[in-house]
């Protein structure tokens, strides 16, 4: 299996001397190719700063990020910009489709920012949509849309590009039950049909269930690993377990 992201004794510090706070305090950490990894933990764990570094928008105080071999903290910011289009998805908790275009529009952008042909681009943008169940859709503009048939459209646009990595924070956390189920199955699918290496970010159990690995964030360091041995609804309670012996409640 490919290494897609490797993480070396990342340090994030903020504020300086007697007002510097150590947020993370040393990860070492390994994304392969096809993992599909929950990160969860407490408010204030550093769940957000850890993501931000690894999606390249801000810069670790120490230690190296390697995408695909190549020491992120050291990229330039032009550098930083090819590598965001090219090798990163990113689905945020807030859609950020945009209104004006419709939304085969806006999952082909990126394409077309990238000067791919349009047939090609229209192929690309029906079998997203198709992954994803916005077939009946891609007329609409984003205005027109549920938040669950937004947020899938903001998800097929990450993935549209192949990228080698998507980066996801709380990607359910605007969303009812029924419309983040239908979410994290089409992440899912796109999981296990080779289409997608995803690390999510994460305060819901429930969302973590539907990825392979979770990793617990506290105090600066990753505490524990727990994997999904096959059954999802399993996994679930086992997260669910590990999050009140880590102190929090079990809902
Ligand atoms: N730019 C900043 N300047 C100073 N402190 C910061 C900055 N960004 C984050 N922090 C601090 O770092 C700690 C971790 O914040 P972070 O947002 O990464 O936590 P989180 O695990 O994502 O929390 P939540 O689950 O509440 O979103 C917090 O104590 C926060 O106050």
């Amino acid at each position: 299996m490919k290494k897609i992201v490797e993480i070396r004794n990342l340090v994030k510090s903020f504020g300086k001397k007697e007002y510097e706070t150590r947020v993370l305090k040393g990860i070492n950490l390994d994304i392969q190719e096809g993992d599909f990894i929950a990160i969860m933990g407490p408010s204030g764990a550093g769940k957000s700063t850890l993501l931000n570094m690894l999606s390249t928008l801000d810069k670790p105080t120490r230690g190296q990020i390697f995408l695909d071999g190549e020491d992120v903290t050291k990229a330039d910011n032009k550098r930083l910009s090819v590598i965001r289009r090219d090798k990163i998805g990113f689905i945020f908790q807030e859609y950020n489709l945009l209104d004006n275009m419709s939304l085969e529009d806006n999952i082909a952008l990126p394409l077309s920012l990238n000067g791919v042909k349009s047939k090609e681009v229209r192929e690309r943008v029906k079998n997203m949509a198709k992954l994803f169940g916005l077939e009946e859709h891609l007329a609409k503009h984003p205005y027109q849309l549920s938040g669950g048939q937004k947020q899938r459209g903001a998800s097929a646009r990450a993935l549209i590009t192949e990228p080698e990595i998507i980066f996801a924070d709380e990607p359910t956390g605007a969303l009812d039950s029924k419309s983040s189920r239908d979410l994290l199955m089409s992440l899912k699918a796109a999981n296990d049909s080779g289409r997608a290496t995803i690390l999510m970010v994460t305060h819901d159990a429930y969302t973590a269930s539907y990825a392979k690995q979770v990793y617990m964030l506290a105090d600066g360091q990753i505490q524990c690993r727990v994997y999904n041995k096959g059954s999802r609804k399993e996994f679930y309670e086992e997260i669910l377990d590990l999050l009140a012996s880590m102190g929090g409640d079990r809902e």
